[in-house]
């Protein structure tokens, strides 16, 4: 990327709508994070994937188990959040969903409660700082955990929903896709849409889990995560393809995620095209900025130079973003005006 490409995509405002919490944690936080607990003996090359590196879903699994270890008090999610979202802010994203799974840690005495008020106390001081950045929280549940697990993540986030002042909106259902199936998870989800809180379900991440995702869009969710093996062309089907299109379901996309976790071979083969040429609403997202290696600027970059995307047209893609964020009328009235403000100010007609 040359300067000026680089200046024009850090400028570019940008809506981050797919990050989860302890995969975004960046490598001077990893390295704080170790000195707080050396005797963990986490070593850097655990919690991230560097360039060029490509690992089995599996083996990036593991990664997480590695960072959740050096997380686990409620010191360390203030500090992590607080740095994760500074780092999005100085990326030029104007407006976040951060989604993360609460955890009880016995240990340093940790409770799923006090794990998403630490996340809305890191919000708030950071809007307290004048950190530009809208930030909304999503309440994620871990497949692996199972039935019972998801309902009482649910009836958690059901309370915050309501006390939060709209820093909670909404649920997020993740974890390794191979493990469990998301109708154990049905009645929970059911519930969470009724009570009012925004569904964004991955699904399809992996090829085999056609049945599944059949039923998961019957809910329907409002936002897709991944959505990678959907269409026929790689092994999805046209049905799944139009109960997307039908209920205009946007999808959040993260590419080198994709890429890194090998279930897209190659950035020109993800499904960004697919989507893209139907002109269904995409949002370009990090999933794991820390894991991965990468920032939004970044991800809106390689989308351009792979699929030769003009400044033009991805101004437009992060523009239409806002369309699908979880977060009111109002809001997302102000994050348009926000958008204009800032056109004036950098190269692109639109
Ligand atoms: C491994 C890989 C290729 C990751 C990308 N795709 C992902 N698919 C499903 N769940 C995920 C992914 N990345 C992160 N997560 C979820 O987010 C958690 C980490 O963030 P948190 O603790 O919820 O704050 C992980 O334990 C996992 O449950």
């Amino acid at each position: 990327m040359d300067n000026e490409d680089e200046d024009f995509y850090r400028k570019l405002p940008k809506v981050e709508l797919h990050a989860h919490l302890n995969g975004s944690v960046s490598g001077q936080t990893v390295e704080k994070l170790i000195g707080r607990k050396p005797q963990l003996n986490v070593e850097h090359s655990m919690t991230a994937i560097g360039k060029g590196q490509r690992r089995t879903l599996d083996e990036c699994f593991q990664v997480f188990k590695a960072i959740h270890q050096l997380v686990d008090s409620e010191e360390d999610i203030l500090m992590v959040a607080k740095d994760v979202i500074r780092e999005f802010a100085a990326d030029g994203v104007r407006y976040l969903e951060l989604r993360s799974t609460p955890r009880e840690e016995k240990n340093t005495g940790l409770t799923k409660r006090r794990y998403i008020e630490t996340v809305i106390t890191a919000i708030q001081q950071c809007k307290n700082e004048g950190v530009d950045i809208d930030v909304r929280l999503l309440v994620a549940i871990d497949r692996r955990n199972g039935t019972e697990v998801a309902m009482e993540t649910v009836k958690l986030a059901e309370e915050f929903l309501v006390s939060s002042d709209g820093l909670v909106l909404g649920l997020d259902m993740s974890g390794d896709p191979k493990v469990g199936h998301a109708k154990d998870l049905l009645p929970a989800l059911q519930r969470a849409k009724n009570s009012g809180l925004k569904l964004s379900l991955h699904l399809s991440e992996v090829p085999e889990q056609l049945e599944e995702s059949g039923i998961l869009l019957n809910l329907p969710p409002d936002r897709i995560g991944h959505g990678t093996f959907l269409h026929p062309e790689v092994g999805g089907s046209q049905s799944l393809v139009d109960k997307v299109l039908k209920n205009n379901i946007p999808l959040e996309l993260c590419l080198t995620s994709n890429i890194k976790g090998k279930t897209v071979p190659c950035y020109s083969k993800h499904h960004f095209k697919y989507w893209y040429q139907l002109g269904h609403p995409i949002v370009i997202c990090t999933d794991d900025k820390g894991v991965f290696c990468t920032d939004l600027s970044q991800e809106y970059q390689l989308a351009a130079s792979t699929f030769g995307l003009s400044h033009q047209a991805v101004w437009k893609l992060s523009e239409k973003a806002i369309d699908c964020i979880f977060a009111s009328e109002t809001v997302k009235k102000q994050l348009k005006q926000k958008w204009t403000d800032v056109a004036s100010g950098i190269a692109v007609t639109h």
